[in-house]
C-alpha cells in the first residue's frame, strides 16, 4: 500500500486527488497539508472533498505528518514546490509534481534534486495527453518541414495564474525537439498591432481563458489547402488525479532521479 499525503489539500486539485486515493485498492491517504495559517487547517480532509469524513484531518505542514506517508503529491505553485522537494530529500520521500509555471531558474533548481529524491513531473498526468504527446512527435516531423505552420491553442477555466499552460509548452517543446527548432528562438507568444506576417519556421501559442473550462488544447498544422488539429479535451480533473495516484504508486518502487509520465505508463 502507497501511503499518500497530498499539499494543496483544500486546492482544486487537492480535493479531486483524494478522491482519486480514496477509489484506488493501492493507495492509502495518509495526510493533508493546506497552506500554513488556512482557516481549513484541522478540517477533516473527506469532508472538504465532499467525500464524507475520513478521519484525516488538513495539517499546515509536512513536519507534523513526516513519520506517515511515502509519497508526497504536490499541485501547488512553484515556491511551494520547491520548498517541498528540499523537504521530501532531506527525509528519504518520493514526490510526484503537477505544479506548472515554473521559471527557467525555477526548472534548474529542480532538475538538481535528481540525484536527492525519486519524483515524477509532469505539467499533465492524463493518458491522453501524453498519448497526444507521441502523435504531436510524429506528425511535427512529418509536416513540420513540409511547410505546415503549427499553432497550439489552449483554453482553460477563470482562475489558472499562469499562460501558456505547461501542457502548451511541452507540446511546443516535444514538436521544437522533434524539428530542432529550440522554443527560445522559435516560440512566438504574443502576436497585436502591426506584427507583420508569420514567418515559416515559427511555433504559435495562443491563450483563452473563461468559466470553468478544465484544460483544452489543441496543435494546428496548417498550409496551403488544408489543415489538420489534433486536440485533447478533458471534461473532468479525474483524469489528472488518476494519473497522479498511478505515479505515486509507480515512483515508490523507483531509485533517485526525475521521471516523466511517459516513464509512468511505458511511452518512451
Ligand atoms: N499536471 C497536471 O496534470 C495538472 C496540473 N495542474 C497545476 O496544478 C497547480 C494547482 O492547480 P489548482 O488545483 O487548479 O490550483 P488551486 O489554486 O485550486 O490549488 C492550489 C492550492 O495550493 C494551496 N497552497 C498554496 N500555498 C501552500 C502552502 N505553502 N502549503 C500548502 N498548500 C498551499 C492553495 O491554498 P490557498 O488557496 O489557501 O492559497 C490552494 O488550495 C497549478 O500549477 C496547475 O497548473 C492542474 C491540473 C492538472
Ligand atoms: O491549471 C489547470 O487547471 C491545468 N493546468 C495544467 C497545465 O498548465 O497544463 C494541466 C491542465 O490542463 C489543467
Amino acid at each position: 500500500m502507497t501511503r499518500i499525503a497530498i499539499v494543496g489539500v483544500a486546492g482544486r486539485m487537492g480535493r479531486t486527488l483524494v478522491k482519486a486515493v480514496q477509489q484506488d485498492d493501492g493507495a492509502t491517504l495518509a495526510g493533508g497539508i493546506v497552506e500554513p495559517g488556512s482557516t481549513l487547517a484541522g478540517a477533516d480532509i473527506g469532508e472538504l472533498a465532499g467525500v464524507g469524513r475520513l478521519g484525516v484531518a488538513a495539517v499546515e505542514s509536512l513536519e507534523a505528518i513526516v513519520d506517515d506517508f511515502d509519497v508526497l503529491i504536490d499541485f501547488t505553485a512553484p515556491r511551494v514546490t520547491l520548498a517541498n522537494l528540499a523537504f521530501c530529500a532531506e527525509h528519504g520521500k518520493r514526490m510526484v509534481i503537477g505544479t506548472t509555471g515554473l521559471a527557467d531558474e525555477e526548472l534548474a533548481t529542480l532538475e538538481g534534486y535528481s540525484e536527492r529524491l525519486p519524483f515524477v513531473f509532469a505539467p499533465n498526468m492524463s493518458v491522453g495527453v501524453n498519448l497526444t504527446l507521441k502523435l504531436l512527435e510524429t506528425a511535427a516531423k512529418a509536416l513540420g518541414d513540409e511547410g505546415y505552420d503549427i499553432e497550439v491553442i489552449e483554453a482553460h477555466h477563470r482562475h489558472k495564474v499562469d499562460a501558456p499552460s505547461g501542457t502548451a509548452l511541452k507540446m511546443g517543446e516535444v514538436m521544437a525537439d522533434a524539428l530542432e527548432r529550440p522554443l527560445k528562438e522559435y516560440g512566438v507568444y504574443e502576436r497585436v498591432g502591426q506584427c507583420g506576417p508569420r514567418s515559416d519556421k515559427e511555433i504559435g501559442f495562443a491563450t483563452v481563458r473563461a468559466g470553468d473550462i478544465v484544460g483544452e488544447h489543441t496543435v494546428m498544422f496548417a498550409t496551403e489547402g488544408e489543415r489538420i488539429e489534433i486536440t485533447h479535451k478533458a471534461s473532468s480533473r479525474m483524469t489528472f488525479a488518476k494519473g497522479a495516484v498511478r505515479a505515486a504508486r509507480w515512483v515508490a518502487g523507483q531509485g533517485n532521479g526525475r521521471y516523466a509520465m511517459q516513464d509512468v505508463l511505458g511511452l518512451e
